[in-house]
């Protein structure tokens, strides 16, 4: 048999730029990642800059006249807000932390939008003060609490995060359009419509619009059309009630992307076509001027550019199953063992004429639970010292990652052009200790 044949088998979920090299290798944006691994050690999160900025673009070609707020939870350092911001996006960012950087960065204000169903006091203050472009209600208190912080002749713009009961969503944890969970307001028991008056009726805020978002690693099209069609008898509603045609509608993000070979994401052009014709004819029947689009994809802009890589430490035969045991774990991704969510996985680094076998990726916590891919097919002869990768890795790993059992978060390597740089560094064990004060 041609070795070659063992080369890993690529396509999506990988990245486009990912390919195999003859060597068992391969590379991601013309950067090996064996040269990756060598240069910077495992674990070690992989983000394709350019994968980056050409789905910024895709999003502003697939919905023109209207913003596209990047969502910072999905993945943020400076880099990424960088990167994001020069493509023309604006920012969603839903923690004062996630402001901090955005704004270390020379991020506009006026680009960023404010999210959170408990927001501080010191975090609208700091929204208020850097002079964010858009808040969004998600609480009655909130909004006299804000009005209270905004300067005498200065009005700040607001959105009223509405819940459009739809249910949509890859998991019950991540579904956020239904009634009765702990996010937006609701129409049905008359909430969403009481935020709506007590705003307008404070002068320090301007009702910009209405906003909801169904939930996230979302696949098909439909529930954003009916969320566009409910959206837009919602702005009309508050134009009968209340005589105010409110000039924008943010449909909030969650796009679903591949992280299987036979899963597809989102079809970004279909969702822009018919959401954009969704709205622009439920507005003419209603006789309501065609309100601004923002949407806030986060995991369809960073997800599918990063790949993450690990060391295989240890196999070990179970009675049923076979665990090839790697140098991280939860603690970097976290999705599987919070979720079950499913990855695509690969060795690299050389070439093996084994047959596949059926494996669970298992991290190096103390947790049973903590697994990588429950349903691997790796070569049979995988052993210690071999490398792996995993697709799909760029959004909601870096992000949400946690030092547990004392381990250090990866660094995070930007590759582009056939070059690579470090743009968040590995933590240290100095960095863990720094935070504990000791006797
Ligand atoms: C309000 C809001 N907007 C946008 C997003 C981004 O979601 P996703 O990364 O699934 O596109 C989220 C997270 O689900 C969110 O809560
Ligand atoms: N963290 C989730 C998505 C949460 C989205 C934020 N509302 C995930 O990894 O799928």
């Amino acid at each position: 048999m041609d070795v070659l044949d063992r080369a890993p088998v690529l396509g999506a979920p990988w990245a486009p730029s990912m390919r195999s090299l003859p060597d068992g290798d391969a590379e991601l944006a013309g950067v090996s990642l064996m040269e990756i691994v060598r240069r910077f050690g495992t674990p070690t999160y992989v983000l394709d800059e350019a994968e980056v900025r050409r789905r910024c673009r895709a999003y502003r070609a697939a919905l023109p006249n209207s913003d596209i707020m990047y969502a910072a939870k999905a993945f943020l350092c400076r880099a990424m807000a960088s990167w994001v911001r020069s493509e023309g996006l604006g920012l969603d960012v839903c923690s004062g932390g996630e402001l901090a950087l955005a704004l270390a960065t020379g991020f506009p204000a006026a680009r960023i939008v404010f999210h959170g169903n408990a927001k501080t006091p010191r975090e609208l203050r700091e929204a208020v003060d850097a002079g964010v472009g858009r808040i969004v209600i998600d609480n009655l208190a909130e909004i006299n609490h804000l009005a209270a912080l905004v300067p005498a002749g200065r009005r700040q713009k607001v959105l009223v995060r509405v819940i459009p009961d739809i249910e949509a969503g890859a998991y019950a944890a991540i579904r956020t359009g239904g009634e009765d969970q702990k996010f937006g307001l609701s129409m049905a028991n008359g909430s969403a419509a009481e935020a709506v008056h007590r705003v307008l009726d404070q002068r320090g805020l301007e009702l910009a619009g209405l906003h909801c978002h169904l939930g996230s690693q979302i696949s098909e099209v439909e529930p954003y059309e009916l969320a566009a069609r409910t959206m837009v008898e919602q702005l009309a509603r508050i134009r009968d009630t209340r005589g105010v045609a409110l000039p924008e509608l943010d449909l909030g993000g969650g796009h679903g992307i591949a992280y299987l070979h036979d899963e597809r994401g989102l079809d970004l052009e279909r969702f822009g076509a018919t959401v954009r014709a969704t709205v622009e004819e439920r507005a003419a029947g209603l006789g309501l001027p065609v309100p601004r689009l923002i949407i806030e994809p986060g995991r369809a802009i960073s997800g599918p550019a990063g790949v993450s890589l690990y060391r295989v430490i240890a196999i070990k035969r179970g009675v049923r199953r076979t665990f090839v045991a790697v140098d991280g774990g939860m603690s970097d991704h976290p999705r599987t063992s919070l979720y079950g969510a499913r990855y695509a996985t690969t060795m690299i680094g050389r070439l093996s004429t084994a047959g596949p076998r059926a494996v669970t990726v298992v991290g190096h916590h103390c947790e049973s639970g903590d697994t990588i891919a429950e349903d691997a097919v790796l070569p049979a002869d995988i052993r210690p010292g071999d490398v792996l990768a995993v697709a799909a890795t760029g959004a909601y790993h870096h992000s949400m990652a946690s030092t547990y059992n004392l381990t250090c978060r990866p660094p995070v390597v930007a590759v582009t052009g056939g070059q690579a740089r470090v743009v968040v560094r590995r933590e240290d064990q100095d960095d863990l200790m720094r935070r504990d004060v000791g006797l």
